[in-house]
């Protein structure tokens, strides 16, 4: 029995966090998620708590990962903070248990997994979703998410343009100046989002963003922020002439304004899509609406310990 818990820092877990190492397990373990087998995966919907007093909240994610012997439980924070704010918007935590004693065996910072764990999966919704020719990539939002997402697209895929909005411009600016390859910065979202075939939207809004009519017709739409039951960044258009994919419907029916608001009916699951179970309507326009998985979070949390110990 380990007595005494690891403590993994925020760089060291980034280190050993690789997008092509995650990428086939997280393919798998949202594929057993959807089967709904509590031998394989037990994974209920976070609670979440509201900082009323700081303008945010507290979600406590907890997964038991069977068919990989990994218990796990992230706990995160995230606020609403003015733009430009120099205060992190998400901070995170990951606790990996001894699943036969239930002793922690590893605290580690949870940012850098939750960033790239989520871009991660809007990938693999990318690769099932998106038009079969995809040229233009656009990216609303220019944060952390934003950051992980174009590292992911850019490994995974061969988009011809790059586009990214933010509200403010000049944060536009500084992040296609922070990346290597060529980014082109856009004034509006309708002007960063025309003709495009896959469309990432990453902010803190509340409100819609992006709206339908200027989608193109075809064009896929992973859609990360807006994770609280009366907060948007889709609008009505788009939720109703979309074909909607979620990572948990039991999370999208609670915590998913987009969907709550608009009554859209959620298509599928993507893990059902990764089964064979549901089919992927590339040819339609398609939503991934992504809210975030314990599951996501424990798989990361195994990959990064298990590597960290093979140094050791
Ligand atoms: N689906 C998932 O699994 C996860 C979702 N998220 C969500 O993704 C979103 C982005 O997260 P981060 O990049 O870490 O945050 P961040 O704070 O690093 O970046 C947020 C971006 O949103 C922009 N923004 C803020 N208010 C806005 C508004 N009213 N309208 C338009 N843009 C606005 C900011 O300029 C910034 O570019 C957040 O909503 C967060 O809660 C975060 C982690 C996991
Ligand atoms: O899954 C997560 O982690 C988060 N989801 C939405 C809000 C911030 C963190």
């Amino acid at each position: 029995l380990n007595r005494f818990p690891v403590f993994l820092s925020d760089d060291v877990v980034a280190r050993l966090l690789r997008y092509d190492d995650l990428i086939p397990r997280l393919e798998a373990v949202l594929g057993k998620f959807s089967l709904r087998d509590s031998a394989a995966v037990v994974q209920p919907v976070r609670s979440v708590m509201p900082v009323v007093d700081h303008n945010g909240f507290l979600g406590l994610m907890p997964a038991y990962v069977a068919y990989e012997g990994i218990l796990c439980a992230k706990v995160v924070a995230f606020y609403s903070r003015e733009e430009g704010s120099s205060l992190p918007s998400t901070q995170a935590t990951v606790l990996l248990f001894d699943p036969e004693f239930g002793n922690v065996a590893a605290v580690m910072d949870g940012l850098d997994i939750t960033h790239k764990r989520t871009a991660a999966v809007s990938a693999i919704s990318a690769k099932l979703l998106s038009p079969a020719q995809s040229d233009v990539l656009c990216i609303l939002g220019s944060g952390h998410q934003a950051l992980s997402h174009y590292e992911v697209f850019m490994q995974l895929f061969s988009f011809k343009e790059v586009r990214v909005w933010s509200r403010r411009m000049e944060m536009a600016k500084q992040f296609a100046a922070s990346v290597q390859g060529s980014v082109t910065v856009c004034s509006s979202v309708k002007e960063t989002v025309d003709g495009a075939d896959v469309i990432v939207t990453v902010t803190n809004s509340s409100e819609p963003v992006l709206f339908g009519e200027w989608v193109k017709p075809g064009a896929h739409v992973a859609a990360v922020g807006a994770c609280r039951p009366n907060w948007r960044e889709l609008d009505d258009v788009l939720m109703r002439d979309a074909v909607i994919y979620v990572d948990s419907r039991e999370a999208a029916a609670v915590e998913s304004g987009d969907i709550i608001l608009s009554g859209a009916k959620v298509f599928a699951e993507i893990g059902e899509v990764l089964n064979g179970t549901s089919p992927a309507l590339r040819e339609k326009t398609t939503v991934f609406k992504s809210l975030g998985m314990g599951i996501q979070d424990a798989i990361c949390a195994k990959l990064v310990f298990d590597k960290w110990k093979s140094n050791q």
